[in-house]
């Protein structure tokens, strides 16, 4: 994968913002900053002293220095000084998305206002960021300020926030996140708005935390953008993209310090390694999804805190399609067994989820019911699988009433801090691999961020599942996860019990 990040912007002699803030952030990210200077500023943390655009001509060397050499795989634009500058800007970006074998993805933080309150741009440059740039741009990261000088939309309420998305949107920005570092709505609360035409699924979102109270801002914006290229360089989803930009900033707030007179710069830090300061992904019937007027949510769909699970290490856990595996696993002494039907009658579902209770209980095992928790509480199961799009419509008040345990499955960053708002039995990540059984096409999560979930969720049982075998498990554990969940990798298996026997024994010996 192309690691290469070019940043196109403003030089902060202060050190703060701009380039070097850039810089900072996408080395913590661990892709590799290539920089197009824009212009040079003189700054200190008090303000802006001299603001001195490059010309064209020395914008265009470095960029046809890098392109010759160093493609990037995004590229993440901030200051842009005058309308000279948008117009070169956006005529070597259509080139690269015309030309390039991998067209980069643009990233472009509209820096207009510095956080001293100079003007940073020239003021004619909105029609030309519109007409030229904006086609151009995959992901456009305005704060409230920026947001209304290029919409004329006065930010007074989430409908405001919603409506000022879709004309940037209009405009060709393929996704909109509206940063509310400077809304303060509601109060205390720092509220991020994001719009995406370019992905599937939900396409809108908001993510909401305390606002973390410091004067020591300066540079949060150009950091957030570029935490979003470099995540987005090394393939991750503009949603966890986005979740991991807001809780490095959060971090990186309370950790800054001041080294000027003034303003000082957020800290550069490192990945984002405390659920603290991420943050909420916000739900329709939350206390902030009534604050920004979200239509209300089935009264059934809400609810938190489902039983505990009786071990926090789950083990081996079988995925299973059959009753005649489920008897085999759990005869085998597999003590976490899921029965997951795909095609199955009412009749058949009826008659197979009562038997594999029965089943759950002549082996002293835990069986969870996937997808079908009406019979799962009628026939009194242990627990119930539920994917993130059964969250929207299986009356939650009802399972957790029944006392049976909730295990919900995680794609990602913003998948796992949705799964938490309900706080669940436990909490499954997957893909972590390519498999067969099922298509987990774009949502093949690796070992390296199952190391990042798995700390994360900490005080939940966790599972990792997807494309594990015998030859996997071992590194899956130990990543500390408390269970490995498998289908081919016995379903499959030419001896099922050598391999249970195995897998146990490779799960068990990290512990
Ligand atoms: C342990 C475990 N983790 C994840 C899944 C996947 O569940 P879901 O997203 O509901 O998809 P289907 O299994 O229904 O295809 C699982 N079953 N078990
Ligand atoms: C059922 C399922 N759910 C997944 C998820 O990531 O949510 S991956 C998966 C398939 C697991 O099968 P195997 O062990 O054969 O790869
Ligand atoms: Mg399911």
């Amino acid at each position: 994968m192309n690691h290469v990040v070019w940043t196109i912007a403003g030089s902060d002699s202060g050190g703060g913002a701009g380039i070097q803030a850039d810089i900072k952030a996408m080395q913590s990210f661990g892709v590799h900053g290539c920089t197009a200077i824009t212009a040079l500023t003189a700054q200190n943390s008090l303000g802006v002293e001299a603001l001195n655009p490059i010309s064209t001509d020395v914008i265009e060397s470095q960029l046809l220095a890098l392109e010759s050499d160093m493609k990037a795989r995004v590229i993440k634009i901030g200051m842009l000084a005058n309308v000279q500058q948008i117009q070169l800007i956006s005529e070597h970006l259509k080139h690269y998305k015309a030309t390039w074998p991998v067209a980069p993805l643009v990233v472009y933080d509209p820096v207009a206002i510095a956080s001293s309150g100079d003007l940073l741009t020239e003021e004619d440059t909105v029609s030309a960021i519109k007409e030229c740039l904006l086609p151009l741009v995959d992901v456009i990261t305005p704060n409230t300020h920026e947001t209304q000088l290029l919409t004329g939309i006065y930010l007074i309420g989430p409908s405001a926030v919603i409506e000022a998305a879709q004309k940037l949107q209009s405009w060709g920005a393929k996704a909109v996140l509206i940063k509310g570092g400077h809304w303060d709505y509601p109060s205390g609360y720092c509220i991020d708005y994001c719009s995406d035409a370019s992905s599937y699924g939900s396409n809108e979102y908001w993510l909401g935390n305390e606002k973390i109270q410091t004067p020591h801002s300066h540079g949060t914006g150009c950091s957030m953008a570029s935490v979003i290229a470099a995540c987005l360089a090394k393939g991750y989803p503009l949603k966890d993209a986005f979740i991991l930009a807001k809780a490095y900033i959060n971090q990186g707030l309370k950790a800054a310090v001041r080294y000027g007179e003034g303003i000082g710069p957020v800290a550069q830090t490192s990945f984002p390694d405390n659920l603290d300061d991420y943050p909420q992904v916000i739900e329709a019937g939350s206390w902030l999804g009534d604050e920004l007027d979200f239509e209300q949510p089935n009264e059934f769909t809400m609810a938190a805190g489902f039983t505990e699970c009786e071990n926090k290490r789950l083990g081996l856990y079988a995925v299973v399609d059959s009753l005649y595996w489920l008897e085999k696993c759990l005869a085998q002494g597999v003590k976490t067994v899921q029965l997951r039907m795909k095609n199955a009658s009412e009749e058949e579902l009826e008659h197979a989820i009562a038997a594999a209770v029965t089943l759950g209980k002549k082996y002293d095992g835990n069986v969870y019911i996937n997808d079908h928790w009406q019979l799962a509480i009628k026939h009194g199961a242990y627990g119930v699988h539920l994917g993130q799009e059964d969250l929207l419509e299986a009356n939650l008040v009802a399972i957790k009433e029944s006392g049976m345990r909730l295990g919900i499955s995680t794609h990602g960053f913003y998948e796992m801090l949705r799964a938490h708002n309900y706080r669940p039995s436990y909490m499954a990540f997957g893909a972590i691999y390519p498999t067969t059984t099922k298509d987990m096409t774009g949502q093949i999560q690796g070992l390296e961020k199952l190391k990042r979930f798995v700390p994360l969720m900490s005080d939940y049982p966790t599972v990792a599942i997807g494309g594990i075998d015998l030859s996997r498990a071992g590194e899956v554990a130990a990543t500390g996860v408390g269970s490995v969940a498998v289908v081919r990798a016995i379903s499959e298996a030419s001896d099922y019990q050598q391999a249970i026997a195995d897998l146990q024994m490779a799960i068990n010996s990290n512990e």
